[in-house]
């Protein structure tokens, strides 16, 4: 595995809005190696989830240089077209864990065949699901499908997803932010202790300082662009 997790150079990307550019990452810099956790904090709107979608290839930077895991997938030594695409849905399917704010789970399976799903298709041992559920404290909710439970059920189903990939990068967007403070602070501890056991890596979008402190790295976009 790549000790190198993320190596962004110089990153920016604009939006069109009308007949306007909105720069909303300029000239980034991010580097991430096994083990470390970084949070990205700032104001509504100053690029938190533009960056978690580049990192994970839903967005494409507009300029600048991108690889993850050591696999180039933007400036020099990157691959085009379909060949890009391709090097994407690998990551994602078995080596990036993604936690998105509306957890993404398939409405017509039960919160267990969710996760037995996601094992399955990154290609790992199934039968951990229910212990995972258990884990983040929904246990007895299994067999639930995702409608029949509430948002912050929801997004704990939705890490347990992550969890049972064993991902060698995580991307989280606020992923406490649908949950009350004492679940919020049993998901944060999952999170970090699954980091330092399999020394995966961590990158959280987050308005939580109390969570941002835990991560070895902050990097602010608020201040993008200012000495
Ligand atoms: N597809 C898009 N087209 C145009 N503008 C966009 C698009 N996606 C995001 N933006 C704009 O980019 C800016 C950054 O948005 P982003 O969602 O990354 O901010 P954020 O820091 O994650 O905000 P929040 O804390 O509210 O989640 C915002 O001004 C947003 O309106």
């Amino acid at each position: 595995m790549a000790d190198n997790l993320i190596s962004v150079t110089g990153l920016s990307k604009q939006f069109e809005s009308g007949d306007q550019h909105v720069t909303v990452l300029r000239e980034l810099s991010v580097h991430l190696g096994r083990g470390e956790s970084l949070a990205l904090t700032g104001p509504s709107g100053s690029g938190k989830s533009t960056l978690l979608n580049v990192l994970c290839g839903l967005e494409s930077p507009g300029s600048g240089r991108l690889a993850m895991l050591g696999q180039p997938l933007a400036g020099d030594g990157a691959p085009t077209g379909k060949a890009l695409e391709r090097a994407w849905c690998e990551l994602r399917q078995s080596r990036l864990g993604v936690v998105f704010q509306d957890a993404n789970l398939m409405p017509t399976l039960s919160l267990l065949d969710n996760i037995r799903l996601r094992a399955r298709l990154a290609g790992r041992d199934d039968t951990s699901a229910g212990n995972w559920l258990q884990r983040l404290g929904i246990g007895e909710l299994g067999q639930r499908y995702p409608d029949q439970v509430s948002g912050g059920q929801r997004q704990r189903a939705a890490l347990a997803m992550v969890f049972v990939t064993r991902p060698a990068l995580i991307l989280a967007d606020e992923p406490t932010g649908s949950l009350d403070r004492r679940t919020a602070e049993t998901v944060a501890d999952e999170l970090f202790e699954l980091q330092a056991r399999h020394g995966c890596g961590l990158v959280l979008a987050t308005h939580d300082a109390d969570l941002a402190a835990r991560c070895l790295h902050q990097l602010d976009l608020g201040h993008q662009g200012r000495p």
